[in-house]
């Protein structure tokens, strides 16, 4: 009873704090009516806050409601991967707080009768744990998991949904962030400022730039394997160097979406290989899609091509990957990610010079988890409140 009278305060339009700056994801009312495929069609709020801050279609944009309830009260919200000393992470359970009744796992391995009850929601925090049958067995009133962050092929979306259980994830907060990185990696990779970099710190001053020339970016063709969200950012970005942009989707993207950013759609992945200087993957990892570059992909690139990775490891053969760049088949790569993670310490990719490898941090920012914990908040929310939901994901 509680329970319903609280959410009923909980409006399903504009959710952004306009005091402390923050960017809310909010459900346009134009959606409402439109099930399962509202995400497509809801409101990209990194943009919306950028063009109306503070405000949303006139409407003074006040934050969601915060505690209508004592915290016991507030439906209860499983924790994975989240409960650590660090102070970032503290700062996203307090989110959480406003309107979950919070519990660690540890809380609820304590207690496990009387918490198991309690628990409605899941939030899980970035890619890593992972959710087994066991647990969901054990979670009778559990209705949705909200994976902060877009990726979800570390969850078994089939035998979650066999519990009645909604998976949502966060495609808005991570598009700029994760496109950043793609475009960082290139031109770190191209201008080789890695290398640079050792060289300047380096004791031995001695050097000279024309033995590690790099290559350059602009005016340079960028093939994008994967134009969604993230790699449509990408494209926008790509622009401003004047590069020949090509693209590879399932889906081919509206006319009008291709010409903003002067894209042109190769039918065949093959095509695009050929042609590009540089190869960004931005496509989900599913089965599809799993070793989607190896070794007949990588023959079809330049030698002088660059492959970049801002996806999942799985997309790429590793193994080919190697062979590819120890015989110079490809100019270099540069991972934002790999498999597994990190890499073991012996790894032949490790050892390579013409490669760049970060440690998974295309989300990596202040902005980007706040805003993904936010995006998940108001999934969760949705589903809860049995309201449409931003972004949900449905098992295949
Ligand atoms: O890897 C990051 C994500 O899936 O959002």
């Amino acid at each position: 009873m509680l329970r319903s009278k609280a959410f009923s305060l909980l409006k399903p339009i504009p959710l952004m704090s306009g005091q402390s700056n923050l960017a809310y994801k909010f459900i346009h009312p134009a959606i409402a009516s439109h099930g399962h495929c509202c995400h497509r069609r809801s409101v990209d709020y990194r943009q919306r806050y950028k063009t109306h801050p503070g405000s949303a279609g006139g409407r003074t944009i006040s934050a969601p409601q915060t505690k209508v309830m004592a915290e016991e009260e507030l439906p209860g919200v499983l924790i994975l991967d989240i409960g650590g000393a660090h102070g970032v992470l503290e700062n996203l359970a307090a989110l959480l707080k406003k309107h979950f009744h919070l519990i660690t796992m540890k809380e609820f391995l304590q207690n496990k009768k009387e918490m198991s009850k309690k628990i409605q929601s899941i939030f899980v925090f970035e890619c890593r744990p992972t959710i087994d049958r066991e647990l969901l067995e054990s979670l009778p009133n559990l209705k949705v998991i909200g994976n902060s962050g877009v990726g979800v092929d570390h969850l078994d979306l089939k035998m979650i949904s066999s519990f009645g259980v909604k998976v949502t994830n966060t495609p808005h907060a991570v598009a700029d962030p994760t496109a950043d990185i793609g475009m960082a990696l290139m031109l770190a990779s191209a201008r080789r400022l890695v290398e640079g970099c050792q060289i300047a710190l380096s004791p031995d001053t001695k050097y000279f730039a024309v033995d590690w020339l790099g290559v350059e970016v602009t005016r340079a063709t960028l093939g994008i394997i994967g134009m969604g969200s993230i790699g449509y950012r990408v494209a926008q970005r790509a622009r401003a160097f004047d590069m020949r942009i090509l693209y590879h989707n399932r889906n081919r993207r509206r006319k009008e979406e291709e010409e903003a950013v002067g894209a042109h759609y190769c039918e065949k992945m093959e095509d695009l290989l050929q042609q590009s200087d540089f190869v960004m993957v931005v496509v989900n990892l599913t089965p599809e899609t799993h070793k989607l570059i190896g070794k007949k992909e990588l023959g079809l690139m330049k030698p002088t091509a660059t492959l970049i990775n801002i996806s999942r490891g799985a997309v790429i053969d590793q193994d080919a990957l190697v062979e590819a760049l120890q015989n110079k088949r490809i100019r270099a790569a540069a991972l934002d990610v790999t498999y597994p993670e990190p890499l073991p310490r012996d790894h032949p990719l490790l050892k390579l010079s013409n490669i760049i490898i970060t440690p998974h941090i295309g989300t990596a920012t202040v902005q980007a988890i706040r805003m993904m914990t936010e995006e998940a908040i108001t999934n969760m929310l949705a589903v809860l409140n049995g309201q449409p939901i931003p972004s949900e994901v449905f098992p295949k």
